[in-house]
C-alpha cells in the first residue's frame, strides 16, 4: 500500500457509482484518503468498497455502527474483512458495545484497522444536543463521550475540529481526532454546524480532515484536493 502524504479523507457521497470511480480516477492513495458512507453501501455495498482498496486506497466505512455489543461487534467484523482501514460505532451505543467490538477485532486481527467512536455529529449544535434532553453544551458532550470511547480502548473519536484541542489535551497526542464539517474558506456550510477551515483544524489538533461536497461538488475536484493539501503545505 502506498503511503498516503494528506490527512485528508475525501467523502464519496454520490449515488452514481461511475460518477465516483470517475473521480477516483483522477486521485491517487498519495493524494488522500476515502470514505465510503451509508448511502453508497447501501447502494453499492462490498464490491464498491473492495474496487477501492484494490487500487491501493486507505478506506474508511463510514458506517456509524450502533446496536447491542453482539451485533454491532459482529458487524465491525465483518467491514473489518473488507480490508478497510478506519471504521466507527456510535460512541453514545456505550462503553460495553465499543470494548466488545474492539476485544472481536484484536482477536481476528494482527493489525485492526482503526476503530472509532463517533460523538456528536458536525450538523449538530448547542440547541440540537439539548433538544435531545441533554443538560450539556455539544463541545461537553463530546469530552464525555470521547471519555468513554477511550476508556473501551477505541483509537479515537468522530468529533468536530472545534473541539480538537481539548480532546487532544484531555486524551493525549495518540488518541486519533477525525474530523468532518471542513470547510476551505468561502466553501457552502450546507447542513453543517461546527466547522473550521482545514489549515485551523490542524493547528488545532486533527488527524484526518473528512472533505466531501467541498471537493466532490466542484468543477474541477482534483484541483480542490490540491488547493487544500497545498495549503496544508504537504502537496
Ligand atoms: O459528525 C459527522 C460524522 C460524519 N460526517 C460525514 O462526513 C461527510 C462530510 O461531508 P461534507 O460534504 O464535507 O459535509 C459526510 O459523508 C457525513 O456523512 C459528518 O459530516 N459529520
Amino acid at each position: 500500500m502506498q503511503n498516503c502524504n494528506s490527512p485528508v479523507v475525501v467523502a464519496l457521497d454520490f449515488n452514481d457509482a461511475q460518477k465516483a470511480q470517475q473521480l477516483v480516477s483522477q486521485l491517487t492513495p498519495a493524494d488522500c484518503r476515502l470514505k465510503v458512507g451509508k448511502e453508497m453501501f447501501t447502494l453499492f455495498g462490498p464490491e464498491f468498497v473492495k474496487s477501492l482498496t484494490s487500487k491501493g486506497f486507505d478506506v474508511f466505512l463510514d458506517l456509524k455502527f450502533h446496536d447491542i455489543p453482539a451485533t454491532t461487534a459482529k458487524a465491525c467484523l465483518a467491514a473489518a474483512n473488507l480490508g478497510v482501514w478506519m471504521l466507527n460505532v456510535h460512541a453514545s451505543g456505550g462503553v460495553n458495545m465499543m470494548q466488545t467490538a474492539k476485544n472481536l477485532l484484536q482477536d481476528n486481527f494482527q493489525n485492526p484497522p482503526l476503530l472509532i467512536g463517533v460523538t456528536v455529529l458536525t450538523s449538530m449544535d448547542d440547541q440540537d444536543i439539548q433538544s435531545l434532553g441533554i443538560q450539556r453544551s455539544a463541545g461537553e458532550q463530546v469530552i464525555h463521550l470521547a471519555g468513554l470511547a477511550q476508556q473501551a480502548g477505541l483509537d479515537g473519536v468522530v468529533c468536530s475540529a472545534q473541539e480538537a484541542s481539548a480532546l487532544k489535551s484531555e486524551f493525549g497526542q495518540d488518541f486519533k481526532l477525525v474530523t468532518p464539517g471542513i470547510r476551505p474558506e468561502g466553501a457552502d456550510v450546507g447542513d453543517q454546524k461546527r466547522i473550521m477551515t482545514p489549515k485551523k483544524a490542524i493547528s488545532s489538533g486533527s488527524d484526518y480532515l473528512v472533505i466531501g461536497r467541498p471537493v466532490t461538488q466542484a468543477d474541477n475536484p482534483k484541483a480542490v484536493l490540491d488547493a487544500i493539501n497545498q495549503s496544508l503545505n504537504l502537496a
